[in-house]
Order: C-alpha cells, then structure tokens, then sequence
C-alpha cells in the first residue's frame, strides 16, 4: 500500500524579511515558526510520516526541542527545488508512495484545508496542489510602474502549497527540470506535459514573506489556539 509522506523545505535564509533570526525559527505564538508548520503536518490522520529538510549549515535547529517521529534531513540546497529534490533523494520511497511537499513558511495550513487537498487527489492520475482563484483585478506593469495592461483573471489561480504527486513522477520531475527557475513541484511537472489539478486552498495559508505577515500570522494561530 502506498504512504502518504509530508516534505517541509526549511532551508530558506528569509532575505526578504530580512531578521537575525532564520524566518523558520522566529517566533510565533510562544513557538517557533517552524513548529506550527510541522504540527499541523504531524496532526492529520492521513499523513504517515513528516520530514523537515534543513540546511546543512543550520546552527538554530538544535537549539529547540522537536517532536520525536520527525525525520530530519540536513541537505537543503541553494533553492528550494533543490532542497525538495535533495530531500527526496534522502527519503527511501516507492515510486508510488505520494510526497506532499509544503513550505515551512505556510504556518497557517489547516486540518480541512488538508483533507480536502488529500482526498481530492487519493485517485487523480497526476496531483496537484491548493491554490487560490485570483481575487482582484490584475494588472500588468511597465518598467515604470505604469499600467501596461489590465489582464483576464477569470483563469488565474494563486499556487500553494502542499503540493502533492507521486514519489516516481515527483523525482523525475525534478531531476529533468532547471532547478534555479522552478519555483513548485507543479511547474516541474507541467514541464514533463502533465496537467496537476488544481484544489481550492485558503487566504490562511498565505506564506509569511514580509515583516507585516508576522502580525497577520500570530493573530490567525492565536484565534485558532481559542
Ligand atoms: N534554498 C532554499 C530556499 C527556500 N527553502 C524553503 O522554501 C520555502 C518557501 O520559500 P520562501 O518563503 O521564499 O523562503 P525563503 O527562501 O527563506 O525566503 P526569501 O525568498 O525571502 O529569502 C520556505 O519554507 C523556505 O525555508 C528551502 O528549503 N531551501
Ligand atoms: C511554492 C510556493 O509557495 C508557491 O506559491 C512559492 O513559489 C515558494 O516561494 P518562492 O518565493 O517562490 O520561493
């Protein structure tokens, strides 16, 4: 019977918001940021097993106290593709086996929000990923920050993450792709012409980026957290 394993790229050095602290270890809602992540992971009953890929030259990972059954592969890359595809090499998987790869730096991924991806996908032929219809008007920008054009949405989907495929296609994927210009495991896929299906995600699960969605970030684990 296949698995259901959980990949958490941790390895980023969060340039664009810029703190001491590595984004992954700053704090959150009395934890680290990381160990939101992982807990909503550990918690679903259709995951089987979560692994965390840092980078090889961490030094905050030990400094915290993580769950035991967490898998720690010390191999992130220069990218997060690599970090993924580094991860994946690490992990003793079947072809068959579903990888659900989902940023650290996703902290307000929720229970439903996972089931409803996991069993959407339990019988799709290729996987796919949580992802947002676009919900405001889009314009195209010129070099001078003029409107250049104001483009169809009606289309348009915002990628999240977890993303899940197959282990066998997943590693394929990745190691036929430029990993300097890939930017999700779908658009590895995609390049491989296949079509991953597209889940409805939530405006929770946004990535924290910026030092803004910190706030955003404490008061939606803070809400949940009663
Ligand atoms: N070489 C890298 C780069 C990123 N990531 C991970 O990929 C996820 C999404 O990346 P992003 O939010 O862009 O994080 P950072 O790369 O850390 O941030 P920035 O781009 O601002 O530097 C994060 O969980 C991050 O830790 C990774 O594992 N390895
Ligand atoms: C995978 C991702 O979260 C989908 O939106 C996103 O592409 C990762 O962030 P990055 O800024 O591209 O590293």
């Amino acid at each position: 019977m296949s698995r259901l394993i959980a990949l958490v790229p941790a390895a980023g050095s969060g340039s664009r918001i810029g703190t001491a602290v590595p984004k992954q270890y700053l704090p959150l809602a009395g934890r680290p940021l990381l160990a939101h992540t992982l807990a909503a992971l550990l918690v679903h009953p259709a995951i089987d097993a979560v692994a965390v890929v840092i980078s090889p030259e961490d030094e905050w990972f030990d400094s915290y106290e993580w769950p035991q059954e967490l898998a720690v592969l010390r191999c992130g890359g220069a990218s997060r593709a690599e970090s993924v595809a580094n991860g994946l090499v690490q992990l003793a998987l079947d072809d068959d086996d579903w990888v659900l790869v989902h940023d650290a730096a996703r902290v307000g991924i929720s229970q439903a929000a996972l089931t409803r991806l996991i069993a959407t996908l339990a019988s799709d032929p290729v996987g796919g990923l949580l992802a947002l219809p676009v919900p405001d008007t889009v314009k195209r920008g010129d070099s001078e920050n003029r409107v250049a054009d104001t483009l169809p949405r009606a289309d348009l989907w915002l990628a999240q993450t977890p993303q899940m495929f197959r282990a066998g296609l997943l590693k394929q994927a990745l190691a036929a792709a430029p990993l300097a210009e890939i930017t999700d495991e779908a658009s590895a896929i995609e390049r491989l012409g296949f079509s991953p299906r597209l889940v409805e995600g939530e405006a929770g699960n946004f990535k924290v980026t910026y030092p803004q969605d910190l706030t955003l970030a404490e008061a939606l684990l803070s809400a949940r957290a009663g």
